[in-house]
């Protein structure tokens, strides 16, 4: 992995005192407020809220896509701009966008291109991670000619062939329909936990933050910030029947307890 040389004691992701204000018309829209949180390396945490508590502001700050008004981060002893520039990074988002004229193999080695990796380690590489996805026998296939489930599977094989230590996944299963997104929730903790990367997920799909996480962070509006952290500790690895078990719809019933108690705050004003 990229962060090898880092101090072995740095080994979280460490975010303190972070605000963002935006410049709108008329002065400041303060978007987050005061964020303190510790992600370990290696854990599955969760983003979890409504729309417009500032997830994927959070996200873009630690990802180094914008900078914070206020405080710090530090990803395994670097800041944001070090960790990025080194490589340390993988994306999936929302909308896979997946080159239409190259091939499920092609759009996976395109990090790999950039990076200069030479041809035949960059097929094996890729290939590696489309057998990781479940898509060997699919390499040659265009993006055109794939399904929702696997075009998303092609976007991860992506994010993961430059072996990220940490994984930013902003809602990367929007738009598929509840089962699809199940089933990919089952792969992507089989992918993640075979890969040993550090994964942030924004999700605002309680279910989903559950199934996937070691840690759920509740975000509330007005401004973003945290409401809680919460530990799941359900047995991994999770599979769909887990779902329906008394413990997992206990931590969901809470917090859309939580969400909803944030989403009635904002009807009260
Ligand atoms: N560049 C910007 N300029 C002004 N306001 C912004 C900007 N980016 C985000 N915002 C505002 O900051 C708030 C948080 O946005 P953000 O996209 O982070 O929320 P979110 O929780 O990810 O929402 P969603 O689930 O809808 O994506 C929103 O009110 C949004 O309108």
């Amino acid at each position: 992995m990229g962060a090898a040389a880092a101090p072995a004691e740095a080994r979280t992701v460490t975010i303190d005192g972070v605000g963002m204000d935006f410049a709108v018309k008329g002065g400041t829209f303060t978007a987050l407020d005061d964020i303190a949180l510790e992600l370990p390396e290696g854990g599955f945490t969760t983003l979890l809220g409504p729309s417009g508590c500032g997830k994927s502001t959070l996200l873009r700050i630690i990802a180094d896509v914008i900078e914070p008004t206020r405080g710090t981060v530090d990803l395994f002893g670097m800041t944001p701009r070090q960790a990025r520039t080194s490589g340390l990074f993988g994306f999936v988002f929302q909308d896979p966008v997946l080159l239409p004229w190259r091939s499920a193999l092609g759009n996976v080695e395109l990090p790999l291109e950039a990076q200069g990796v030479p041809k035949a380690e960059r097929r094996e590489r890729a290939m590696a991670q489309l057998q990781l996805v479940g898509l060997d026998g699919f390499e040659d296939r265009l993006p055109a000619k794939l399904s929702g489930g696997m075009a998303r599977r092609v976007a991860i094989a992506r994010a993961l062939v430059v072996e990220p230590s940490i994984l930013f996944l902003d809602e990367p299963f929007n738009g598929l329909d509840e089962l699809r997104r199940r089933q990919m929730n089952v792969e992507l903790q089989r992918i993640w936990a075979a890969s040993g990367t550090t994964a942030l997920l924004v999700t605002h799909n309680v279910a989903e933050a559950v199934f996937l996480s070691d840690t759920v962070i509740v975000m509330g509006r007005n401004p973003g910030h945290v409401i809680e952290r919460r530990t799941i500790d359900l047995p991994r690895p999770r599979d769909i029947d887990n779902a329906l078990s008394a413990d997992f719809i206990a931590h969901e019933q809470e917090l859309t307890q939580l969400l909803s108690g944030d989403y009635r705050s904002v009807v009260d004003e």
